[in-house]
């Protein structure tokens, strides 16, 4: 579903911020990205949804290059960034309802979608509101629900549980385990190593720029928790 190969990038003037990445996401994976603060997370998951452009590397969604057929490849996925901008002089529903025709997603389907996403995260009530007037977990609900109402095949979230209450959180959590049971798949970057390790199916581990760990989550984390791996490998890698 999303192939990476050799992914280099590096920013004007600067080291690699990433560099020869590969990893491979199967459909029904749910595939956590975790590294420390300025790793290179975003700066992969930018290029993999098309909104970062790079020299070095491949990137396929679903076989087709994001660099040949950007068009093609956003169709197939969503994303979710770590600190959604939506349009704060829209209503949610009318947000909503935008995301919905961008993705010629029928009446029949949004509304059903619409619906039970927005009961899910206890948001129902606020979509009649502008955009403007939402709390930063209600902007984050919102977008969520906004990704999934288009069943995206490929669910890309930055670091989707900063700023969701433990229910959202768990609301979100059984969300992506119920679409990658269907056969889309996710990947997400997290510093939650505990929601990681339980959510997960398989896990990279990346320190400045370099994956240096990846595979089924039980191989990474072997007779250990994930939290200790993950603190010998950046200490010690
Ligand atoms: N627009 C930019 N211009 C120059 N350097 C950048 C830019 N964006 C990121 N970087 C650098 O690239 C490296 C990787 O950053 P990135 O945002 O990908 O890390 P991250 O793993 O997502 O970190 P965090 O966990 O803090 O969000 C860092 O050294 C960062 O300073």
């Amino acid at each position: 579903m999303l192939r990476i190969q050799h992914f280099t990038k590096s920013y004007k003037g600067g080291r690699k911020a990433v560099d020869d990445l590969s990893l491979v996401v199967e459909p029904g994976d749910i595939y956590g990205f975790i590294g420390h603060n300025g790793a290179g997370k975003t700066t992969t998951i930018r290029a993999v949804v098309g909104v970062l452009d790079f020299e070095e590397g491949e990137i396929e969604i679903d076989g087709i290059s994001v660099k040949a057929d950007p068009l093609a490849c956003k169709a197939k996925l969503a994303y979710i960034p770590d600190n959604p901008d939506l349009y704060d002089h829209l209503t949610g529903i009318q947000y909503l309802n935008f995301i919905g025709d961008l993705f010629h997603v029928s009446k029949a389907e949004r509304e059903r979608l619409i619906g039970k996403y927005s009961d899910d995260f206890q948001i129902t009530a606020n979509l009649g509101d502008m955009i403007s007037s939402y709390s930063h977990g209600m902007k984050q609900k919102l977008a969520i629900i906004s990704a999934l109402i288009h069943e995206p095949k490929l669910l890309v979230l930055d670091e989707p549980f900063v700023g969701l209450d433990p229910k959202a959180a768990h609301t979100l959590k059984t969300i992506m385990t119920d679409l990658c049971s269907k056969g889309s798949a996710i990947f997400f970057s997290t510093h939650v190593l505990d929601t990681a390790e339980k959510l997960c199916n398989k896990i990279a581990i990346i320190k400045d720029g370099r994956l240096i760990t990846h595979g089924k989550t039980e191989v990474v984390r072997g007779e250990h928790s994930l939290e200790d791996v993950f603190m010998e490998l950046i200490d010690n890698d």
